[in-house]
């Protein structure tokens, strides 16, 4: 059997949080009353010229220089004809053959190792409307559209067809998105719509050169998403080749219900855009100097920060790769850390039982209840013994929930360890009468018998009895 591997090269757009529009002074505020967010500019009304924000380069080149790329000294605004009610000049201000960023690159962790996916180049465009579906067949269908989003300032970064795999392709966007976040252009949330990309595929006989015939698959809003759809569309074409057929080279759509992707049009129906120079729009001419000043105010981006993690801290490469991924976890753990300086045991809780329940709530850290200070503090109640590391998680998931202070939660509840050695005592040589069987055994040579007494002992605690003490308390007694 022929082994196929697939070619990936994404679209990915990202909606820049500049407090107004790309080419008027509309607000960007997400939301908002329907059409309330628009003026005769981005209503595209006859006699109005648009004027472009002087933000929106400046973060472009923020972004193209924080992905590597080579910031165009010349660069100018295109028109983007098509027809389409979610775009009212039916054209869309976009850059063509002159972009402001080209020639970037994003390094991906991939089995341990790590590759570099290459930026054909970065452009920036207005966003379009957005129509809202109404009624069915069975009533009248119909559509509304909404203008509020239509002059939001995106850039598009496209990559070279660089990526090899379904798991690639969303280890490449992960990264992405942590980079502009660090860069502080968007919040790329993707259930937002502030971040969306298109994924283009193809398959191949491993070892063959050339490329086969793509497909697209249009605006995917989540990482799950992004890798399933190309999962997919691998398979799928794959397939089609194995059964003598031929790929049409299409745009396609995923249908996250069913998990399939569905043709929406295929080439021959493919847009023919009419690009041409904005004539309402001067070219962008950008100062060396200028370029350098935004270079030089960039932060310290994911890479360098896991870099970091690793030497100061000791952190595995693992843990430090994870907690670099998004700006809001690193941020928080460094918080956390500034509060109490043990970031092995801070990186462990936050990794572990924090993504645990975040995940089981389906909210993200921004919306934790448990604050820095506070995950400082449960540990500090462990390491001084007031509570065990078993109470801990008890404690933890209290926390969670209501976002009290550890101390408090452990005195309402009453979940004080017990390091009194007379009470332990007591316990201990209660459990050792009642297990006779378990005593012999680990007289007999077997160890494993400490580890049921333990146990025993535990349970009649509560779990509250320091655990060190009557681990030590017990092979006192059983000498
Ligand atoms: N054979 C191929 N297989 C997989 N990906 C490919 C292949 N050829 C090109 N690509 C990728 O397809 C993408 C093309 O994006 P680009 O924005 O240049 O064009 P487009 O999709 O025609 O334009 P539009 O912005 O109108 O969708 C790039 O990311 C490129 O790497
Ligand atoms: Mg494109
Ligand atoms: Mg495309």
């Amino acid at each position: 059997m022929t082994q196929y591997e697939a070619v990936i090269g994404l679209e990915v757009h990202v909606e820049l949080k500049t407090n107004t529009k790309i080419f008027c002074n509309c607000t960007t505020a997400f939301g908002g009353e329907p059409n309330h967010h628009t003026c005769p500019v981005c209503l595209g009304l006859p006699g109005t010229l648009p004027v472009l924000n002087k933000k929106v380069v400046e973060y472009a080149v923020r972004a193209g220089l924080a992905l590597n790329c080579e910031i165009a000294g010349f660069s100018k605004f295109d028109r983007k004809n098509y027809y389409y009610p979610d775009l009212p000049k039916n054209y869309q201000v976009s850059q063509f053959d002159l972009p402001i960023a080209r020639r970037g690159y994003v390094e991906i962790e991939v089995a341990g190792q790590t590759k570099r996916i290459g930026i054909h180049h970065i452009h920036m465009e207005e966003d379009a409307g957005k129509l809202v579906h109404q009624g069915n067949i069975m009533t009248t269908p119909y559509s509304l559209v909404d203008y509020n989003r239509g002059g939001m300032p995106l850039i598009e970064i496209v990559s070279e067809p660089d990526i090899r795999s379904p798991e690639e392709a969303r280890a490449y966007v992960e990264k992405l998105r942590a980079i502009i976040q660090y860069t502080g252009v968007s919040d790329c949330r993707m259930e937002e719509g502030s971040l969306r990309c298109d994924v283009n595929i193809s398959v191949r006989p491993k070892g063959q050169q050339e490329f086969g015939t793509k497909t697209e698959i249009k605006n995917l809003n989540s990482f799950r998403a992004l890798q399933r759809a190309a999962a997919y569309e691998m398979e799928r074409q794959i397939k089609v080749l194995e059964s003598g057929g031929k790929i049409i080279q299409e745009t396609r759509t995923w249908d996250e219900d069913k998990g399939i992707t569905v043709s929406m049009r295929s080439k021959e129906e493919a847009h023919d855009y009419r690009y041409f120079p904005d004539p309402d729009l001067v070219p962008v001419v950008l100062d060396q100097q200028w370029i350098e000043f935004i270079k030089d105010s960039l932060p310290e981006l994911p890479d360098q920060r896991r870099r970091r993690y690793v030497e100061q801290y000791g952190l595995p490469e693992y843990d430090a790769g994870i907690l670099t991924l998004t700006k809001e976890m690193s941020d928080y753990f460094e918080e956390t850390i500034g509060y109490y300086d043990k970031p092995k045991v801070i990186s462990n809780w936050m990794m572990g039982e924090m993504s645990r329940l975040l995940n089981l709530s389906g909210t993200d850290i921004t919306a934790c209840k448990i604050k820095p200070r506070q995950l400082a503090e449960l540990i500090k109640l462990i390491d001084q013994g007031t509570i065990s590391g078993k109470i801990a998680k008890v404690v933890f998931e209290e926390m969670f929930a209501s976002g009290k202070d550890p101390a408090t939660i452990v005195q309402e509840k009453g979940l004080v360890q017990i390091s009194d050695e007379g009470a332990i005592a007591s316990v201990v040589e209660e459990v050792i009468a009642a297990n006779p069987k378990s005593v012999e055994d680990y007289k007999a040579g077997k160890e494993k018998a400490i580890g049921f007494l333990v146990g025993q002992v535990m349970k009649a605690t509560k779990g509250k009895a320091n655990p060190d003490m009557v681990n030590k308390l017990l092979r006192e007694k059983l000498q």
